[in-house]
């Protein structure tokens, strides 16, 4: 069995997959190193024999993790690492260290799935745009608050603005303008998300027509995902381009 793992800012998503690696054994999202150890140790049959993972978090936290997982698992752990080039995509960063990892998988599993031009959008703890041209340069990217950050620089920087998720999850079931504070909020944020994404499929239309494909991943892809019905929403885009960049063998 295979242990993944995105290491995020603020969360980690993991899966277990079966010895064939076709077949996903297991998966989840926790919030601390302790808790991805609970989940894993309340697997029923857990034999893991490799673990692959990425991580944005600091190196300090991230070989936590590994001694972590060594300790408990005793598996040899795969770390992804930045790269100039590979699987046919050029990192377009002056400096290319310094794009995060998470971006970068993503990028190299949207090329290999569009064998084309992509636009790739991220929306997690920040949104992050890619564009990679169909010859596989990386023509750069954006980065923005997402959807957690911007709700809660509006809470921490405001006195009257508190709400709880439930509420939170129910104004979001319509985007007409707010008659209470959550639904100006969430829907506030909701549509600046909307806003960023049309930008960025007119910027991909002016580099590349209609010959492109626009990739959705990250925890808040479903408060965009109508928007964008020509996209393809690929939950685990991460996982895909970890694979290509830590294979087996
Ligand atoms: N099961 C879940 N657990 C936690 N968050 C979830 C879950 N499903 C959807 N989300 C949403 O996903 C968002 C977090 O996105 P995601 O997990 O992709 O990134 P992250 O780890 O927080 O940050 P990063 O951008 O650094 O990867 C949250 O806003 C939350 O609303
Ligand atoms: C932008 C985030 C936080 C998205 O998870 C991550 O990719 C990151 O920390 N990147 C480093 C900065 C950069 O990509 O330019
Ligand atoms: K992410």
């Amino acid at each position: 069995m295979i242990l993944e793992l995105d290491c995020g800012n603020s969360f980690i998503k993991w899966r277990v997959l079966d010895a064939d690696v076709r077949r996903v054994a297991g998966e989840g999202v926790v919030d601390s190193d302790l808790a991805l150890l609970e989940s894993l140790k309340a697997l029923k049959g857990l034999a893991l024999k490799f673990c692959r993972l990425v991580s944005v978090r600091t190196p300090e936290e991230t070989h936590a993790l590994i001694a972590l997982l060594t300790q408990a698992f005793g598996v040899s752990v795969a770390c992804a690492a930045p790269a100039r080039e590979m699987s046919g995509v050029r990192n377009g960063y002056e400096e290319f260290e310094r794009l995060g990892l998470d971006r970068w998988l993503a990028m190299l599993g949207g090329f290999h799935l569009a064998s084309g031009a992509c636009l790739v959008l991220d929306f997690g703890t920040a949104v992050t745009a890619d564009f990679i041209a169909g010859d596989g340069e990386h023509l750069g990217g954006f980065i923005c608050p997402g959807m957690p950050l911007m709700r809660n620089q509006l809470r921490t920087h405001t006195r009257r603005i508190r709400y709880g998720d439930v509420a939170a999850e129910r104004a979001l079931e319509s985007l007409i303008p707010g008659r209470t504070t959550v639904e100006a909020v969430e829907r506030g944020c909701s549509l600046m998300l909307r806003g960023f994404v049309l930008t960025q499929l007119e910027m991909a239309r002016s580099y590349w027509g209609d010959d492109f494909t626009v990739f959705l991943t990250g925890g808040d892809a479903d408060l965009v995902s109508g928007i964008v019905p020509e996209a393809r929403v690929v939950p685990d885009l991460v996982f895909v381009g970890l694979a290509m960049a830590c294979p087996l063998s």
